[in-house]
């Protein structure tokens, strides 16, 4: 059962992230449902981290024709798949399964030793996907990040501006929340933008507080996620369980 609470913050509580999952695989499903009927194909955006994870296991049983869904990455550490870290992996191995399987997922590890060498290769690989997506999942991250728009970033002026290409390299700063930090490839705002929908998962009390935090004043660089927060056009359904 989901509870509208703060309806200043407009933020929806579930209980645990099943119920989080229960709620939502509905929503999702028939958003890229109805596209499908549209235009023949979805797309559907997402994250990584470890609160979606029983989402993307719901939603893998949804019953949908997953062969003309399109899977993308939002974001992806400069890991090869099965390398520790792979959101690729993680997506394989829980969205991707039971009827979800059939889907076609496009990732963002290429050759190269940096994102920076291998952004033309992921260039080329997202230039067939139709942008915005239908439906965009994102997390966030203590530190005020979501997809890969890490605070004070280089890059981050690219993930963050609202017209150009739909994917840029990150580079992190190592900081006492995040710690240190495996280079990042991020779709950026300009692919994001105007998604049909778009929702923002977190979890646990951390991530509340930051959440309130970046619902304050301060600058967007500080805490990226504000981009989106302050949108009148991109701001996420925002969904939050203990
Ligand atoms: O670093 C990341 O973390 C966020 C949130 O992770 P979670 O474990 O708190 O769910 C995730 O959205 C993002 O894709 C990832 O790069």
């Amino acid at each position: 059962m989901a509870l509208k609470t703060k309806p200043t913050i407009g933020l929806t509580v579930h209980v645990d992230k099943v119920a989080m999952a229960d709620a939502l695989a509905g929503s999702i499903a028939t958003t890229l449902a109805n596209a499908i009927r549209e235009r023949g194909e979805a797309v559907l955006a997402v994250s990584g981290g470890s609160t979606p994870e029983a989402l993307y296991k719901r939603l893998a049983k949804a019953d949908l024709d997953w062969s003309r869904v399109c899977v993308v990455l939002v974001d992806e550490r400069w890991v090869e798949p099965g390398e520790a870290g792979s959101n690729e992996t993680f997506l394989r191995s829980t969205l991707m399964t039971d009827r979800a399987a059939k889907a076609r997922m496009v990732g963002l590890k290429a050759p190269g030793e940096t994102p920076l060498d291998g952004l033309v290769d992921v260039t080329e690989r997202l230039s067939d996907i139709h942008f915005p997506p239908d439906v965009v999942i994102l997390g966030m991250g203590d530190d005020g990040h979501t997809a890969s728009w890490f605070p004070r970033s280089d890059g981050l002026d690219a993930a963050l501006a609202e017209a150009g290409p739909p994917v840029c390299a990150i580079r992190a700063k190592q900081t006492a929340v995040t710690g240190s930090l495996t280079d990042r490839i991020t779709l950026t705002r300009a692919a994001l933008a105007g998604a049909g929908l778009s929702l923002l998962l977190i979890a646990g009390e951390g991530k509340k507080a930051a959440l309130e935090a970046a619902l304050g004043d301060g600058p967007v660089a500080d805490m990226p996620v504000r981009a989106l927060l302050r949108s009148q056009s991109d701001r996420p359904d925002i969904h939050w369980t203990r």
